[in-house]
């Protein structure tokens, strides 16, 4: 990309106002801010592609919005989301375009990589996916012994797990009739073993889903997956109509025995953790049909029109990056909780978990020199109504700032009783808690109501007061739909790429990840029982726990006492 350095963060007359700014919001209370303007709601709330989000629960003015605004235009914010969409090399230290988008663009629209539009290839991919999920929906394509297939098994990690898995688990109420999802990404032998105790070969297919065809883990859970098989029936030749794979690697896929027209492509062009709408989204295509698939990328698409083409003051994914950026900077938030009230959303946290962490957990810019400022926050969260009954505590009497990302839609697809009624309540009395909280005189005029002694009650009042003031974004949806889901993820892509850009790091790398691989290869000879000849060459640590593994573990020929 034609990068020009960006000035440093911290040095700047835009940074200045914003430490201006924030001088003067620390002490005022959300409280105050709600009662000076009554219009606080329709002023600080936006609607795109089907979402609805409300940030008026934040720390923030007009002018300190203004503030935040002018810090992303010096950061030229603009021309990194145009650089973005137009298939620049964002990806600075793998020298790569980040082309996620492209991925969800209309066929009749193009997406130009020096000269090549990449979108034909995309769309043929679709079609190829189309074909097979049809050829398994309809038991055209079956089992050995020619039976329907029942279930799918997703073998991938990282990327090529927690996208497909989250999405089939949030669309549940799409899933297919007769087929079956699963996903083993975990080495613990366990993960695999506990998926294929309640299968049956004959109607099993498995998806091989890695980038790379090289992660540890994911080969070996493929060669279980394949053993298993072989040992329960199926032969070589069986094998090519129970296992697919979707990689970049064709060659490889095919080296472990996969048939090469069973092999789905994936391109050096997407990252791992914005992989789920290429074809390594297959086994969400399998769950909730293509139609639904496409769905999903045309909402995610419709959130890339927003946020490649709204002003920055009505950017939700601008805002919502900016307002990170403020707690981070100026409140000393060292986390962000995400917290969907939707029970199929439960596993929305680990997807961003590893969108947000894996992406901005960087501690050099672009130009290779270190950051003076903090950079991506610890991202975390679980499901509501649940985490109230748990760590809400923490959020709410914690010495801790945690600003909250509140997910709600508005129907439930089990519309039981008056269950949506009170979901939605709880989400609201939450965000309201921790915007309003409750003062020491409002906690002990309540126990004197109720009856308290003076005293006790002045003695427990500290106890039960509530400081409030803490930030949140409520995002609403009308239910959790392929399209409003796609919307969704979208969205949080792009705040996590706004946050990079300010921050000027590569949002699109990970070589955070390589080293417990690098050294985890020489462990695990050293672990075998003759791995520790020679000189030890680890720490103590390293060493006394290899020799404890040694002497009373299980090593891989399953010795161990
Ligand atoms: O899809 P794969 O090549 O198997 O990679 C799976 C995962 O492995 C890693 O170690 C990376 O940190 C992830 O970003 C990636 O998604």
């Amino acid at each position: 990309m034609t990068y020009s350095p960006l000035p440093p963060l911290t040095d700047s007359p835009e940074w200045d106002a914003l430490r201006e700014q924030a001088e003067h919001l620390r002490p005022r209370h959300m409280r105050d801010l709600f009662a000076e303007d009554p219009d606080r709601y329709p002023r600080y709330t936006l609607e795109a592609a089907g979402l609805l989000l409300d940030y008026s629960k934040n720390r923030i003015t007009d002018s300190s919005l203004a503030a935040l605004m002018a810090l992303a235009r010096s950061r030229r914010l603009e021309e990194r989301i145009g650089a973005l969409f137009k298939g620049e090399r964002v990806n600075t230290t793998e020298n790569r375009p980040a082309l996620h988008a492209a991925l969800r663009t209309p066929e009749s629209e193009a997406v130009t990589v020096e000269g090549q539009d990449v979108v034909p290839e995309v769309h043929h991919t679709l079609r190829r996916m189309e074909t097979f999920v049809g050829q398994i929906h309809s038991g055209q394509w079956r089992g050995m012994n020619g039976h329907p297939f029942t279930d799918v098994v997703s073998i991938g990690i990282g990327g090529s797990f927690l996208g497909p898995q989250m999405v089939s688990e949030a669309l549940r109420p799409y899933w297919h009739d007769q087929l079956r999802c699963h996903f083993v990404a975990n080495i613990d032998g366990s993960d695999i073993s506990d998926t294929l105790r309640h299968l049956d070969p004959e109607t099993t297919l498995f998806l091989v889903q890695s980038k790379s065809f090289r992660t540890q883990e994911t080969l070996a859970n493929a060669r279980a997956a394949r053993e298993w098989f072989v040992e329960n029936g199926g032969s070589q030749e069986q094998v090519s109509r129970h296992f697919v794979a979707v990689t970049s690697q064709q060659d490889e896929a095919e080296r472990f025995g996969i048939a090469r027209d069973n092999v789905f492509p994936m391109w050096d062009w997407v990252g791992g953790r914005y992989s789920l709408w290429s074809a390594i989204g297959l086994p969400i295509a399998l769950a909730v049909g293509m139609d639904n698939f496409r769905s999903l990328l045309a909402g995610a698409h419709a959130m890339d029109e927003h946020f490649r083409t709204a002003p920055l003051e009505r950017n939700i994914p601008v805002i919502m990056g900016l307002l990170g950026l403020w707690y981070s900077h100026f409140f000393d938030a060292h986390s962000h909780a995400v917290l969907p009230y939707d029970h199929f959303l439960k596993s929305l946290p680990a997807h961003l978990q590893q969108l947000d962490m894996e992406s901005n957990g960087k501690q050099v810019r672009i130009n290779g020199t270190p950051v003076d400022y903090p950079t991506g926050p610890v991202i975390w969260g679980g499901a509501g109504a649940n985490g109230q009954h748990a760590y809400h505590q923490l959020l709410h009497q914690g010495t801790r700032l945690v600003p909250v990302d509140f997910i709600m839609p508005l129907h439930s697809h089990n519309p039981l009783g008056d269950h949506h009624r009170l979901l939605f309540a709880n989400c609201l009395s939450q965000s309201q808690a921790l915007m309003r909280g409750k003062i020491d005189e409002e906690a002990f005029e309540e126990m004197r109501a109720e009856g308290m002694p003076e005293e006790k009650a002045r003695e427990l009042a500290p106890h039960k007061a509530i400081p409030g003031n803490k930030p949140s974004n409520t995002l609403l949806l009308d239910r959790v739909d392929p399209k409003g889901l796609g919307a969704l993820i979208a969205l949080y892509e792009h705040k996590v790429f706004v946050q990079g850009a300010l921050w000027d790091i590569d949002s699109f790398d990970q070589w955070g990840v390589e080293l417990g691989k690098q050294l985890g290869k020489t462990i695990e000879k050293r672990l075998e029982a003759d791995g520790g000849q020679g000189e030890p060459r680890e720490d103590s640590s390293t060493t006394g726990l290899i020799q404890l593994f040694r002497e009373r573990g299980q090593g891989i020929s399953g010795a161990g006492k």
